[in-house]
C-alpha cells in the first residue's frame, strides 16, 4: 500500500515484553487529515501502539512511517515531538500553579525558557495563536485563573490546549473523557472534531457514547492486532468485537 498521503501507517509491527507478544504484527493506516478513535478491551496494546508511535518503545518488527515516508523507527522521542506528534496522557498534568494563559504560553513551540515565555512581549502572532487556541478549548473567560481552580474537564482541555500550542501534525489523545461529566463529554466531542479540521487524530477511548458523537472510523484492538475496524455500527456489530469487548 502507498505511504504517500499518510500520516501514520504501521504495518507488520509487533513488540514483546519478556516473551510477550503486546503487539502482534499490527497494521494501522491513518490518512492526512483524519480522525480516528481506537477502542478494544484493556490490555489490547493501545498504549503500547502509541509508545511505538512516540518512539518511547522500539518495535522488534515492522514498519512505522509518519507523514508519508519519515521513518519514526530511526528517530528518538525527542526528535519525533519536534516532528509534530503531541501525545496527550490519561491523567491531566497541567501547571496548576500557574494561570491558564501561562499554560499555553509555556506549550508555544519554538526554542524559548520559562522566564522570557511569561514575561517578554509577545508577537502578535503568538497573541493570535492563543487566541485562537482558548477558542477551540473553550476557556477564553478563564485565562487568568489559577489552572488549579479548573474541573477536571477544563484541565483536560487545557491540556490539549497546551498540545495544540506545540503545533503537533498529529495528536494522539488517551482517554480524555474518564472522569468527565456528560455535558463534559459531549463539549470533548465537538472540541475534537473542531481540531480535525486541522490536524489528525487519533483518539483511544472506552467511552462508546463519546466514540458515537465523533463520528468517526473506529479500530478496535485485541490481543495487539486490529481485530475489526470500520464505522462504529460496523465494529460494533461485529461478533468478535462483542465477545471481547463490548458484551463485557
Ligand atoms: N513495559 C512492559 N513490560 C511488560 N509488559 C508490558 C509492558 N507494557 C505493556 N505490557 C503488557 O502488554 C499488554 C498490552 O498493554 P497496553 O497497556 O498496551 O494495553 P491497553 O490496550 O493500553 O490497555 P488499557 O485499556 O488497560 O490501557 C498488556 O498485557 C501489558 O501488561
Amino acid at each position: 500500500m502507498s505511504k504517500a498521503n499518510t500520516i501514520l501507517y504501521l504495518d507488520g509491527v509487533s513488540v514483546s515484553f519478556d516473551g510477550f507478544r503486546a503487539i502482534n504484527n499490527l497494521s494501522l493506516v491513518l490518512d492526512k487529515g483524519e480522525m480516528r478513535a481506537i477502542i478494544g478491551p484493556n490490555g489490547a496494546g493501545k498504549t503500547t501502539m502509541m509508545d511505538i508511535v512516540t518512539g518511547k518503545t522500539r518495535p522488534d518488527a515492522g514498519e512505522v512511517y509518519f507523514d508519508g515516508n519519515v521513518d519514526l523507527t530511526r528517530h528518538d522521542e525527542a526528535d519525533i515531538a519536534m516532528l509534530g506528534i503531541g501525545r496527550k496522557f490519561q491523567k491531566p498534568t497541567v501547571f496548576e500553579n500557574h494561570c491558564v494563559e501561562d499554560n499555553l504560553l509555556l506549550s508555544l513551540k519554538g526554542p524559548r525558557s520559562i522566564l522570557p515565555a511569561l514575561f517578554s512581549r509577545r508577537s502578535t502572532a503568538e497573541n493570535k495563536r492563543i487566541d485562537d487556541i482558548f477558542d477551540i478549548i473553550r476557556l477564553g473567560h478563564r485565562r487568568g485563573d489559577l489552572a488549579a481552580s479548573l474541573s477536571h474537564g477544563q484541565k483536560q482541555w487545557l491540556e490539549i490546549g497546551m498540545l495544540l500550542a506545540q503545533d503537533p501534525k498529529l495528536l494522539l489523545v488517551d482517554e480524555p473523557v474518564a472522569g468527565m461529566t456528560d455535558a463534559e463529554t459531549e463539549e470533548t466531542a465537538r472540541l475534537l472534531k473542531q481540531i480535525a479540521e486541522t490536524h489528525s487524530v487519533i483518539v483511544v477511548e472506552h467511552d462508546m457514547h463519546f466514540v458515537r458523537e465523533l463520528g468517526v472510523k473506529v479500530t478496535c484492538l485485541h490481543e495487539g492486532s486490529v481485530l475489526s475496524e470500520g464505522s462504529l455500527d460496523f465494529v460494533s456489530a461485529d461478533e468478535r468485537v462483542v465477545e471481547v469487548y463490548l458484551g463485557r
